[in-house]
């Protein structure tokens, strides 16, 4: 059966930028240019050009792509011409190959967000997509509120998407603004589109996520006839955010009936470069990847419970929906209080462990984790922490260092001019084959952790000398610090886990637990320390 074309529009770095707390660079958009157009997408939504200097600049210096870049816009104002409007006139300067402007189809936006009569709107979409079609320009035409407005007066909502088409606006998009709309009205007015004159490879679809539904309300546009789906990398965008196109992308491509439906832009092996690409805009936006993301999460290939771990052994397709390598993913079996020996001798092999079954050190290590678990302890994401615990259960775990003390203070007070001041200072000694050394360090400058207090002091200590092991060291940041009150037995504890990351872009976690926060955070950051010079011996 031939295969039908299904189009890839982005709009990472337009309604992506309109996220709450997101502001790219033009060298942050360049950046996600480039990964967008390696995964395959066909058009780069670039942002608005003229509405604000990042956006300008960007498209001053637009990558070159093999996607087709696209400028962002709106309707020309009522009372001047397409011509004279200067909004639209940024837009076009921007020499797009394809433009792509919005514009209201629900009678009561015209009204009240726009103030002019329901014709006038009308005229405004006609001219300004024929003056784009004038350019030499693809057009596309965002049909804002499109959903509520074919509630409304589905007359109208019809008759504007219409009046794009035959100005000639290669794709309609049918917008639901608001996220409000659900599946099957999603289907039923997206037909209505095509039966209205509108044929279904030149109907978009583009939804936003306040109920959860906006990947199943663009699958439903699909289903119905749409062959344009618009969406955002990790699902960014204004309030709740866009549709994933990280989950819809290996959605159309791996499940049916859209792989046998249709065809992409994107290829197998570009595919497997999903997981990277959405940890890649994790990393421009300085965000902590969702752990529980579909299809790219860490936890996504995650096999917690002993029965599950038992059978993956056996089979993953046991327990999984996919392979994670078609998505560039990886799975994981985190040990836990969940755990049976089958999750441990797995996470062992992972680690390069390799245990025969039945060796008594597995019961021995199953043991002491779910000992430290009810203690407190969480080894389910920290996974070096088991790690460094399995090997000392083995005999397995070399003594690089041992820490003899540490000493933190921390001080608010008011210095010479007046000013509050908050400082911490630090003072650590560990011995190396029996000879002692001691670091200090006092916070004078922001670090690598967020904050600048008594952990970070300890963190800046303990790391500042250790000899023949520096250089494996240097290289580590801390790029995750999350703290939790807990019951360890019958006493609240405190649980700090903390993630690192070193030079080559590999990531682990330690967990440490106290009734003394800093003193949980020690734990943590030593283990870390330990489990990185482990890895480097092991790779050396
Ligand atoms: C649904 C969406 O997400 S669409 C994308 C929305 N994105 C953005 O708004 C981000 C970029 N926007 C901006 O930087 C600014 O809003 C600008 C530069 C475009 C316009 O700024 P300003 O001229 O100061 O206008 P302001 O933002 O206050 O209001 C928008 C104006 O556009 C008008 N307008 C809104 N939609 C449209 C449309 N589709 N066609 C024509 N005019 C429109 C509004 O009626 C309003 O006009 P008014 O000031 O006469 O009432
Ligand atoms: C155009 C757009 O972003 C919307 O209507 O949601």
């Amino acid at each position: 059966m031939t295969k039908e074309r299904l189009y890839l529009y982005d709009t990472t770095l337009r309604d992506g930028q309109q996220t709450q707390g997101v502001q790219f660079s033009t060298s942050d958009k360049q950046a996600i240019a480039a990964v967008l157009d390696e995964l395959g997408v066909d058009y780069i939504e670039g942002g608005w050009p003229g509405a604000n200097p990042t956006d300008s600049e960007f498209f001053d210096n637009a990558p070159k792509t093999r996607a087709t870049m696209t400028a962002f816009g709106m309707t020309k104002r009522a009372g001047r011409s397409a011509e004279n409007d200067e909004v639209l006139a940024g837009v076009l300067n921007a020499q797009t190959p394809a433009v792509c402007i919005v514009g209201k189809t629900h009678d009561f936006h015209v009204d009240t967000a726009l103030g002019i009569t329901l014709e006038e709107n009308l005229d405004n979409i006609r001219a300004s997509i024929a003056h784009i079609v004038a350019q030499g320009r693809e057009a596309l035409f965002d049909a804002e509120h499109f959903f509520d407005g074919w509630k409304a007066n589905p007359a109208y909502a019809l008759d504007c998407c219409v009046t794009a088409y035959k100005a000639g606006a290669r794709w309609v998009v049918l917008c639901d603004t608001n996220g409000g709309a659900l599946p099957a009205e999603v289907a039923e007015a997206t037909a209505a589109v095509i039966a209205a004159g509108v044929p279904g490879d030149h109907v978009g679809i583009h939804t936003h996520n306040d109920t959860e539904h906006a990947v199943a309300n663009s699958l439903a546009a699909v289903d119905a006839g749409a062959r344009q789906v618009q969406g955002t990398l990790n699902g960014l965008g204004e309030r709740c955010g866009n549709a994933n196109l990280t989950t819809l992308i290996p959605t159309l491509l791996l499940k049916e009936p859209y792989s046998c439906q249709f065809e992409t832009g994107v290829t197998p092996e570009a595919l497997t470069g999903l997981s990277r690409a959405s940890r890649l805009l994790d990393d421009i936006l300085n965000r902590v990847p969702t752990k529980q993301a579909a299809y790219v999460g860490s936890s996504a290939f995650a096999h917690k419970a002993g029965l599950h771990a038992s059978a993956i052994a056996k089979d993953p397709t046991t327990y999984e929906h996919i392979d994670p390598a078609l998505v560039g993913n990886t799975r994981i079996i985190p040990m836990s209080n969940q755990a049976g020996q089958s999750n441990l001798r797995e996470r062992l092999k992972g680690a390069g462990i390799e245990v025969e079954p039945g060796d008594p050190a597995l019961a021995r290590i199953l043991d002491r984790i779910k000992a430290q678990e009810s203690a407190g302890f969480a080894y389910d994401t920290a996974q070096a922490s088991f790690e460094l615990l399995a090997r000392e259960e083995l005999g397995t775990l070399p003594a690089f260092f041992d820490v003899e003390r540490y000493r933190v203070i921390s001080e608010r007070r008011r210095n010479a001019r007046g000013e509050i001041v908050v400082e911490s200072e630090a003072v650590v000694t560990v011995s190396i084959r029996g000879e002692p050394r001691t670091s200090y360090y006092k916070n004078e400058h922001a670090s690598d952790l967020s904050d600048d207090g008594p952990v970070n002091a300890l963190w800046q200590a303990l790391k500042s000398d250790l000899g023949p092991y520096q250089a494996m060291i240097d290289d580590m940041k801390l790029v995750d610090f999350k703290v939790r009150i807990t019951n360890g037995g019958t006493e609240a504890v405190t649980r700090v886990i903390i993630d690192y990351q070193d030079g080559a872009g590999h990531r682990w976690a330690t967990v440490g637990v106290s009734a003394n926060i800093v003193d949980a955070a020690f734990d943590a950051l030593h283990e870390g320390i330990v489990w990185k010079l482990l890895r480097d011996e092991a790779m050396a």
